[in-house]
């Protein structure tokens, strides 16, 4: 039957849509049939004079003689008082079933049987459903029900009977309040919901779009938000648009299913947003619907180009597009036609509204328009506002894992893992839990995401597509996966099924042992990239660290469940990331390095304090031969005699060591210069530790320590290891946090390092209010990245576009120092920190994101700045400082130092250059590496710039004025 022959005499009735979400695995509302002659009816009052710009909502209010006319049901009950109409029970629901797909018309009525304990009001009905015509019904089965204001059963048709009621969209159904309608009806009548979600699901907006199909209840959760929808009649009939197209294929499934549960089978595919791969899915068609999501249309039409409010403006006027209506506004509209933004790039009238998919990009992402229209800091609460506001979150629903819609948590376990899928769209993915394999559904895995995270359901062996029979976990795998696994060696013949865990072992199933490592051999990276294959990523924590539920539960803002906060820190060589980044670990982690670890390091610092001897062997070469070259010049002025032998008369100097030592350093420093002293110690260290020790106590190797400073190579740290070199170089030695702390290259062979903290409550603090709580529940993640790693391509930097700040190093005492860039020209190291500062700032990838600068190393630039004048450094040519003639006058505010000055000075310049490349504010605070306490504050610091940046958009644009004085410890 066509639906258009449904709705007969329907006088302004409109359709609702069909549902297209994803499945909905719950219970679906049981809609409670009415007795009819039992509703209490309100008259039917004049058209409300209302402005077409008011936007209410306007309910037709039922009259009897339209239900009676409408002829109810037989088997409508009847309700006996009228208390009891206004008595709602909260097993409530609205109930849809069909024994079969040949749903008559007959069979609905009857199921629309009156519940014994339920009543409803008409009202609340009226208000709650509405049928309308789907736009692309197919089949007589398939009509929906859309919660729209509008006029009674237009549901029913002659015979008073719903008809093939299968879909219903429960987004605009107001449930558990009493509905405010503008026609003056005095109904409080409500249908409650019964909350019989496990986990209770608030479906808001479009999201709530639930199916009903054969067998299927769910029962839905309404929630105030819901009565959004009810705020403004535009937005009301824009959700109408809010459309999709099902194509009839889909629907002969269903409906051939009859009687079989639906619930965890994908009904819905996504359109691919980036629509990426053009292989897409040639092989894989699988006999889905396609969704289009239609979006909310602007409010008005206009010509092509011109502006939404004034009209005016052509193609090439710059405009702001609303992220949820598309609609565009010239320079001198937008404003108004945004108003205050709190959830980014919105019309005034869009606020509460999904943004469009497409746009989910853009998001935070400012145009130059608004740049140019508000300040710094408020274009920054507002692209604040928009990637964080929770209208503006992916919703849950939209993302499918192995056949299954997620729900809130979740998503938010799926996004907050240590390597979440990137870029995460709508769309239906599987997931390897085991190895964190992870792709499109149909589609070869595009990603090793974080293992064991608890989503979606099982995974699936078609999950793929694939068709080798050779199976990974469960899963078939594709051609191009087999191709990857026979070139890295692993057997495939007879159809193996393999188990692969998140580190690549992997086994065949039902044998123990551990066949090797997938991602184990040299070359297979490498081919994994050639096939576009995923390969773990190097962040990645050997035992992936699971956000688990739980954790995520203690916080109950929904900003704070979000993503761990990542902090990326980098810095060029020298200007102590990895010191920063140990100190981060010894300050919040119970066992800052594991046994493996100290073991590794107490052999890399052993190593080290070779090196520092053979620096210091070799100064003693060089000072030994100055006091025999000015001998022999002393000599030959002499006389001839005793020239070219100086050794002639039994003369040592006092840098000689005996020929065992020196048979020793020779040896050392051959090795050195060989560059295999790593590969020989320390498993020479037994051998050569009673040499060193002899060394140690040498009076030439003593005499060598004293000028140590002159030895340029030799690094400032050295005497702290070198002090204890006898120790250090015991086989039992085994390095303190300090000794890890001081010893360079310890922390990562790769470049990359992270460590998840969080700042730890102060117990002492008793009256600590909520706000150090609050604190001590955020969690982050340090990132430290070596200036090396950017070296070959800064495409690296894309894997951090959601890293929330970025710490940038700069060593103060570089300003004299010297190295050499790429080309081989030897540049003040200042300079370089300068140029690679710059390139960070600009990069695309880190685009509208806070900045901190460390200046690090203070304790060495204090000391330094009295004796090198600041200016050695070009770009500080212009220091010059007003000193108080008072020097040890120790009130650094009246009297600030030479080192306090010089800080500051360099602080503007960063400030200054920043400012210019950016036109934003750069937060500047200095540190000392090697003080745990300084490089806490420095951290809390950081933290305190995220946490106040997520608390601006808490206050009107006004207000902020008042903060930006704050927002910087050096304000120039
Ligand atoms: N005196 C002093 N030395 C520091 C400070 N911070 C770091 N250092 C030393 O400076 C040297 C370089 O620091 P690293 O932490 O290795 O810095 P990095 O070069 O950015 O990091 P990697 O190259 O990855 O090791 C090390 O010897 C540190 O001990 C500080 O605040 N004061
Ligand atoms: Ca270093």
């Amino acid at each position: 039957m066509e639906v258009a022959t449904v709705v007969e005499d329907a006088v302004e009735y409109s359709f609702a849509m069909e549902y297209h979400g994803p499945p909905i695995t719950r219970e679906l509302p049981r809609a409670v049939p009415i007795n009819v002659d039992r509703i209490p009816v309100a008259s039917v009052v004049a058209t409300p004079s209302f402005s077409d710009r008011l936007s209410l909502p306007v309910v037709q209010p039922i009259s009897a003689t339209d239900i009676l006319s409408k002829k109810p049901p037989k088997d409508l009950e009847l309700c006996s008082s009228p208390a009891e109409l206004l008595t709602v029970s909260p097993t409530s629901v609205i109930a849809f079933e069909s024994r079969n797909n040949e749903v008559s018309e007959d069979s609905y009525s009857k199921e629309l049987g009156l519940g014994t304990e339920t009543t409803v009001s008409p009202s609340s009905v009226s208000n709650a459903f509405e049928v309308r015509e789907p736009e692309s019904c197919h089949g007589n089965d398939v009509c929906a029900l859309s919660g729209e204001l509008s006029s009674d059963f237009e549901c029913c048709n002659g015979d008073g009977e719903v008809n093939g009621v299968k879909e219903m969209r429960c987004s605009s159904i107001s449930l558990d309040h009493s509905c405010e309608f503008v026609g003056g009806l005095e109904s409080s009548g409500a249908l409650e919901a019964s909350d019989s979600f496990e986990k209770s699901r608030e479906f808001s907006g479009s999201l709530c779009k639930s199916r009903l199909s054969s067998g299927f209840k769910e029962s839905v959760d309404f929630n105030e938000s819901n009565r959004t929808d009810w705020a403004s009649n535009e937005s009301v009939l824009s959700m109408d648009y809010l459309s999709s197209r099902v194509s009839s294929r889909k629907f002969g499934d269903v409906n051939n299913e009859s009687g079989c549960d639906v619930r965890r089978a994908p009904v819905v595919t996504f359109c691919d947003i980036e629509s990426d791969d053009g292989n897409t899915n040639e092989e894989f068609s699988r006999s889905e619907p396609e969704v289009v999501r239609a979006k909310k249309e602007p409010a008005i039409k206009v010509r092509k180009g011109a502006c939404y409010r004034c009209l005016k403006g052509n193609r090439f006027t710059e405009k702001e597009v609303c992220m949820v209506c598309d609609a565009k506004y010239c320079t001198n509209c937008v404003l108004r036609a945004m108003g205050s933004m709190p959830e980014g790039r919105k019309c005034v009238t869009c606020i509460g509204y999904p943004i469009e998919e497409s746009k989910r990009d853009l998001l935070g992402k400012c145009s130059r328009m608004l740049k140019r229209l508000l300040n710094d800091l408020e274009v920054r609460q507002i692209m604040k506002a928009e990637k964080l506001c929770e209208m503006n979150q992916l919703p849950p629903e939209y993302i499918c894992v192995n056949g299954r819609p997620l729900y809130h948590e979740e998503l938010i376990i799926l996004q907050s893992c240590i390597n979440p899928p990137k870029k995460l769209k709508p769309g239906n993915y599987w997931y390897d839990k085991v190895s964190g394999l992870w792709g499109k559904e149909g589609q070869k895995p595009s990603q090793v995401i974080s293992p064991h995270l608890n989503v979606g359901g099982p995974i699936k062996a078609d999950a793929s597509n694939g068709n080798t029979q050779v199976f990974i976990n469960g899963r078939e795998i594709t051609k191009v996966e087999l191709r990857m696994l026979k070139l890295a060696g692993v057997q495939c013949a007879g159809n193996p099924h393999f188990w692969v865990n998140e580190d690549g072992s992997y086994q065949e199933e039902g044998q123990k042992n551990t066949k090797g490592y997938i991602w184990g051999k040299a070359g297979t990276k490498l081919l994994c990239a050639v096939l576009s294959l995923p390969v773990p990523s190097k962040s990645s924590y050997p035992f992936g660290e699971q956000v688990t539920s739980t954790n995520s539960r203690t916080m109950p803002d929904y900003l704070e469940q979000r993503a761990i906060q990542k902090l990326l820190m980098i810095g060029y060589d020298g200007s102590g990331t990895s010191t920063i980044f140990k100190q981060a670990k010894i300050l919040y982690k119970d066992v800052p390095f594991s046994e493996d670890e100290r073991e590794h390091i107490k052999s890399v610092i052993q190593s080290h304090v070779y090196s520092y001897i053979g620096i210091l062997l070799e100064g003693r070469e060089r000072f030994e031969e100055e006091i025999l070259n000015g001998l022999r010049q002393n000599q030959s002025c002499d006389g001839p005699t005793l020239a070219g032998n100086v050794n002639a008369n039994g003369e040592e100097t006092l840098y000689s060591i005996c020929p065992r030592l020196k048979a020793f350093s020779d040896w050392l420093l051959k090795i050195m210069a060989s560059g295999t002293l790593e590969a020989i110690f320390p498993a020479a260290s037994r051998e050569y530790a009673p040499i060193v020790e002899e060394l140690w106590g040498n009076a030439a190797f003593q005499a060598t320590y004293k000028r140590r400073s002159e030895l340029e190579t030799l690094p400032s740290i050295a005497s702290y290891f070198l002090e204890r070199a006898v120790d250090i170089l015991k086989p039992d030695y085994k390095p303190s946090d300090v000794d890890i702390l001081y010893a360079e290259r310890v922390t990562s062979s790769n470049g990359l390092s992270c460590v998840e903290f969080s700042f730890p409550e102060l117990a002492y603090d008793d009256d600590a209010d909520s706000g150090d709580l609050h604190d001590s529940l955020l969690r982050f993640q340090l990132i430290r990245l070596q200036a090396k790693g950017f070296g070959e391509s800064c495409k690296w930097l894309q894997m951090f576009e959601d890293v929330r700040i970025i710490i940038f190093c700069v060593s103060l005492s570089d300003y004299d120092q010297f190295a050499t860039d790429g080309d081989g020209n030897s540049l003040n190291k200042m300079l370089l920190s300068r140029k690679f500062f710059e390139t960070m700032v600009t990069h695309p990838t880190f685009d509208q994101m806070d900045f901190l600068l460390l200046l690090n190393k203070y304790d060495l630039f204090e000391e330094k700045i009295e004796r090198v004048p600041l200016t050695q450094c070009d770009w500080f040519d212009d220091f010059h400082p007003v000193i108080s003639r008072n020097r040890s006058n120790s009130n650094s505010i009246n009297h600030p130092t030479l080192g306090q000055l010089g800080f500051h000075y360099i602080a503007v310049k960063f400030k200054r250059l920043f400012a210019s490349l950016t036109g934003r504010k750069l937060y500047v605070s200095q540190v000392k590496g090697l003080e745990p306490t300084s490089v806490d504050s420095a951290l809390k610091y950081a933290k305190d710039i995220l946490n106040w940046d997520e608390e601006r958009p808490n206050f009107s644009l006004s207000e902020h004025s008042i903060y930006s004085t704050e927002a910087s410890s050096y304000s120039q």
